[in-house]
């Protein structure tokens, strides 16, 4: 049989391979999207979307419980049930087809199956029934086959069943208690969902929470765990695990952290994530499986002239945003290479991902929640940079007090001297989410502060923060 020909196969449809088949297809290719499980990927059905959907209900509920007047119309505990029944219908049951729809009228071909390299540009389609298609990409091949959950190599783990972010978020019936290893993203939001769903919650982490962030920010959540009645553990490791009659037994490797057992009913293991390359066929093109695919700028794979990565699977950014900014990026390029169009591949050019290396935003939603774009303090430092840093605390300003009762917050600029604009900010607070963007536009924007100073926020709103930073940092007299 003879093999399909397409100019662009993408392998994985989440929301990064999606946008890759997408753009290709608006430049004039033809393209293939090939799939094993949902099309929308990890983001839609097993992590951003279910596990904001089982925050958000905690998240409403303490806004409500810091504003005098409306704290007495909360007259019971939250409904785990409502709860995932949002989280049901914010994930369409996992159920793809609004998402097929979309893929077909985007002109994309999808073809449902897992995708193996046989050779350069040619690949086997496996289906669920065991069919094979084979295909042939003229130009370029993209993988886009995301992340997976890393569990460590520890005595029992694998036998014990563990949880790991698909669990916790596709969960039918949250448990009435959970012990979670690793105090990064998933496991910080994690704790906070069950914890507000009425979980005995045990965070066990090896180093300070959220240890990428800026301290203060992993200070503020392991603060307000511990107020939610989480059992926050720091500088805790599994020595061993067992599943056994009354659940799951963590071993400590030392008891100086408060015991040296801990039973859950469950064990959530969120210590990273690997690459989805292991089984991918990457021996036939010369690579090695179970690699991260190392990338240029213009997302193009070290070493080929055919094969990109984007999204998880580069291990640029591990997040839904970033991959498909990638995607955008990697599309146009392929298209433009494949018709001899002009590359416009410097940095900040419309083929590359400059803003991977210095403009990365993200949100940890938990309480509070965490916005930071940029570099931090130390990596700054790190980095060679001469810098400024700036800190303010966001319970001060106005917007604060009108949101709520007790408002604590805290912002920090982080400003590299030598050019007088912001490299990294970080907002901790509730509700500084959609803060964040303004702080990206200004690192990428690379807005002099002195034209800042002409960006008047609105009275009152939390952006007030942005003049004390200035005030705080000093206009000078010249
Ligand atoms: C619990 C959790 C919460 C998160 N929350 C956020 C958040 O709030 N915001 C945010 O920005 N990021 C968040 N992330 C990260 C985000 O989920 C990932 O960055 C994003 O899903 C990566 O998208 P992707 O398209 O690269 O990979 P994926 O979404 O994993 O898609 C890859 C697709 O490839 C398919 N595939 C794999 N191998 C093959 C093969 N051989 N053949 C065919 N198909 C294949 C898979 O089935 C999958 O559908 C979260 C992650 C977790 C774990
Ligand atoms: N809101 C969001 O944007 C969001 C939410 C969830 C996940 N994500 C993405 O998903 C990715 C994965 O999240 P994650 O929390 O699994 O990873 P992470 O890298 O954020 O945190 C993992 C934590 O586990 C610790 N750790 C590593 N090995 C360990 C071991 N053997 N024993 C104990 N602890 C160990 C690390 O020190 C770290 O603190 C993140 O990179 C993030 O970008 C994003």
């Amino acid at each position: 049989m003879s093999a399909r020909e397409f100019d662009l196969i993408v392998i994985g449809a989440g929301a990064v391979g999606e946008n890759v088949a997408d753009r290709a297809v608006q430049g004039g290719l033809t393209v293939a999207l090939v799939e094993a499980e949902l099309v929308g990927g990890e983001c839609s059905y097993w992590a951003c979307m279910p596990s904001k959907a089982l925050l958000r209900a905690g998240a409403a509920v303490r806004d409500a419980a810091d504003v005098d007047g409306a704290a007495q119309a909360i007259t019971g505990p939250i409904d785990p049930l409502g709860v995932l029944r949002r989280r049901d219908a914010i994930v369409h049951d996992w159920d793809d087809a609004s998402q097929v729809a979309w893929v077909d009228g985007a002109g994309i071909e999808l073809i449902r199956g897992h995708a193996r390299f046989t050779g350069p540009k040619a690949l086997a389609v496996t289906a669920a029934d065991g069919t094979v298609t084979e295909l042939r990409a003229t130009h370029a091949v993209t993988v886009s086959t995301g992340s997976a959950a890393l569990l460590p190599d520890v005595p029992g783990l694998r036998e014990a069943a563990p949880w790991t972010s698909r669990d916790a978020t596709s969960v039918k019936s949250i448990p009435a208690s959970l012990a979670i290893l690793g105090g990064g993203v998933v496991g910080c939001e994690m704790a906070t969902a069950y914890a507000s769903l009425g979980c005995a919650v045990t965070l066990l982490s090896r180093g300070p929470l959220l240890s990428n962030l800026e301290p203060v920010a992993g200070e503020a959540v392991t603060a307000s765990l511990r107020r939610l009645g989480v059992d926050v553990r720091i500088g805790a490791e599994a020595a061993a695990v067992q599943r056994g009659e009354h659940g799951v037994v963590v071993e400590l490797k030392d008891d100086s952290t408060g015991g040296s057992t801990v039973t859950a009913d469950e064990l959530l293991v969120a210590i990273g994530r690997t690459p989805r390359t292991g089984d991918l066929g990457l021996e036939a093109i010369g690579l090695t499986p179970g690699d991260w695919l190392t990338v240029d700028d213009t997302l193009r794979v070290e070493g080929f002239d055919w094969l990109y990565a984007t999204g998880d699977v580069n291990h640029r950014a591990l997040l839904t945003h970033q991959g498909k900014y990638q995607a955008r990026a990697a599309g146009d390029v392929i298209a433009a290479r494949a018709l001899g169009r002009p590359v416009d591949d410097a940095p900040w050019g419309r083929h590359v991902a400059t803003a991977d290396a210095e403009a990365v935003p993200q949100v940890t939603f938990t309480d509070p929640e965490v916005a930071s774009v940029g570099l931090t303090e130390a990596a700054a430092r790190r980095a060679g940079y001469d810098i400024r840093v700036v800190d303010y605390e966001l319970g001060w300003v106005a917007g604060a007090s009108a949101l709520a009762d007790h408002y604590e917050g805290h912002a920090r600029a982080v400003i590299d001297a030598s050019r007088e604009v912001l490299i990294g900010v970080t907002f901790v607070g509730r509700n500084v989410s959609e803060m964040l963007q303004a702080a990206t536009i200004a690192i990428v924007g690379e807005v002099p502060l002195k034209r800042l100073w002409h960006a008047v926020p609105a009275y009152p709103t939390l952006n007030e923060v942005w003049l004390r930073l200035l005030e705080t940092d000093g206009r000078g007299t010249a």
